[in-house]
């Protein structure tokens, strides 16, 4: 007892003198906050974060309330996707676009954590009723030059937050496929077609389970589609999606 006070007096200690020392800087612009991974004003007010009234199934946000219940937005009608339901924390743009660019194009991978808590709280609903969280993989090649997955550190930190379990490898990328950068809508699905395997291994673990898929963005929802197919063929009840950003434009 007077030993675990002791370590958590000189944990605060610690935190304090390192405080001094490294003043706690916005995780987004690098200006000064009053709080460790956290974002300060100007960046708060760059992120556009998704509430209610949303599409059900895209989880997008729609412009107006118009105070009925649940709503289908007119493009999930139209093309409803391979997944179940998607949710975001945020659209994808301003702030919430320099932290999923900060996150894989500068290494910052201390980002992960303050994005997965993020995510945890907009993804509640889906990880609620979730078995198996599981990343979306990056091909061997893409993995070897970035050195690391950023949807697999979401994952895990996701999992840790939820208490739910995150697989890293049931599924995996069996193409070495294109950015999705620069490409038509049409030509992202194409990239995507036949990108995703269930491993052997993974199969057993799927099978009968309800599934929440990470990934950093959903931009037309290919890549979401494309993993979520190869997760119900191999028999997974249902397959959500739950991205740290998402593209309003043209309804996911
Ligand atoms: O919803 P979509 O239209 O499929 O776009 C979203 C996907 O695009 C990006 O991946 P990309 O394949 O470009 O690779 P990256 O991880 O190197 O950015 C991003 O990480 C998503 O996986």
């Amino acid at each position: 007892m007077v030993g675990s006070a002791l370590d958590s007096g000189l944990r605060r200690l610690a935190a304090t003198a390192i405080g001094l020392i490294y003043p706690p800087t916005c995780i987004a612009c690098g200006a000064a906050t009053g709080q460790p991974h956290a974002l300060c004003a100007a960046c708060w007010s760059g992120l556009r974060l998704i509430e209610r009234p949303y599409c059900e199934r895209l989880g997008t946000p729609f412009a107006l309330d118009l105070g009925v219940g649940s709503l289908i937005s007119p493009g999930a009608l139209a093309e409803p996707p391979v997944f179940g339901r998607a949710r975001a924390v945020a659209v994808y743009d301003g702030t919430a676009r320099d932290l999923v660019h900060r996150l894989k194009f500068s290494d910052r991978l201390d980002l992960g954590r303050t994005m997965a808590r993020m995510m945890a709280a907009a993804g509640s609903e889906l990880l609620d009723e979730a078995d198996l969280i599981v990343p979306v993989p990056l091909h061997g090649l893409r993995l070897w030059r970035r050195r690391f997955n950023q949807s697999a550190l979401l994952a895990r930190e996701i999992g840790r937050q939820s208490g739910k379990s995150c697989d890293l490898r049931a599924l995996a990328r069996v193409k070495a496929t294109r950015p999705q950068v620069g490409l038509t809508r049409r030509q992202r699905a194409e990239n995507l077609q036949g990108a995703f395997r269930v491993t052997d291994a993974g199969r057993a673990r799927i099978i009968g389970r309800r599934l929440v898929l990470i990934d950093d963005v959903a931009t037309t929802g290919a890549t979401g589609n494309a993993a979520a197919r190869a997760l119900l063929r191999a028999g997974a009840a249902s397959v959500d999606l739950l991205t740290f950003a998402t593209v309003t434009r043209d309804g996911l």
